[in-house]
């Protein structure tokens, strides 16, 4: 995946300003940067609900909507309300029906903790309960490349680290990931490598080795390459 040079101005505001970075296939690639920088917009971008005002995102070579129409494509959003009355288990269901070759759904919940919740309607899921719930969905249908934005948000450390398990595994069997999140521990435990975003653009890429090698902390290279919004 790959976006080049991408401008977009939302509410008379400049969101975007010639963010430039590549997912590399087989890969997880993590996109830190403080609230606001733009990150859920690029997911926004590279997954056809906004439209930039320029710049090109390909993916496999191809226009976003065409790879979205091939169903390789999972996106897991920050919020998705969409679900309100209908079960996990149903939801994760109906989702596999729409794919070729969709993972085990009740091997899958089991393993985010859902199987429990089979007749709770997801808007009496808790926080963590729903993202789990949006996780299975971005990951049924064995996408080939998965947008996950900030996917272990609220998240207690059990569930947080079976979703790293779960995405070390399809690391290894060649999943393209890209991740945002503000959690340093989880970039550095999952990113082969990261792009640190501020005001719409990248500011500094790399693996965590290469930003952190002069004994900084990945936090403290986040401090010192984005600006913060808070007025002291
Ligand atoms: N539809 C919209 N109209 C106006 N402004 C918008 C719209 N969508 C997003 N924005 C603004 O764009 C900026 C970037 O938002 P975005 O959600 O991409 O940030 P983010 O990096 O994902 O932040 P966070 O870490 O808080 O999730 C914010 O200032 C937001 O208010």
């Amino acid at each position: 995946m790959e976006a080049v040079d991408l401008r977009l101005a939302l509410g008379g505001r400049t969101v975007l300003d010639g963010l430039t970075l590549a997912a590399e296939r087989g890969r997880t690639t993590a996109l830190l940067g403080p609230n606001g920088a733009g990150k859920t917009t690029f997911i926004r971008c590279c997954t056809g609900v906004l439209e930039p005002d320029a710049g090109t995102v390909r993916i496999g070579g191809q226009a976003v909507g065409r790879a979205l129409a091939g169903g390789r494509v999972g996106v897991m959003p920050q919020d998705s309300g969409a679900w309100s009355g209908i079960r996990p288990l149903e939801m994760l269901r109906h989702l596999a029906g729409l794919h070729a070759s969709p993972l085990p759904v009740d091997a899958l919940a089991e393993r985010l903790g859902l199987h429990e919740l089979a007749r709770t309607p997801y808007r009496r899921l808790s926080g963590g309960q729903k993202q789990a719930v949006n996780l299975a969905g971005a990951l049924v249908g064995r996408p080939e490349l998965v947008f996950l934005d900030e996917p272990t948000a609220g998240m207690d450390p059990h569930t947080r680290r079976a979703v790293w398990a779960l995405l070390r595994e399809l690391r290894a069997a060649g999943t393209t990931v890209l991740i945002t999140t503000h959690a340093m521990d989880e970039a550095a435990e999952l990113a082969d490598r990261v792009h640190i975003i501020d005001a719409g653009r990248v500011r500094v890429s790399g693996t965590v080795e290469e930003l952190a090698a002069d004994g900084r902390s990945l936090e403290q290279v986040f401090l010192d390459h984005t600006t913060s919004r808070i007025r002291p």
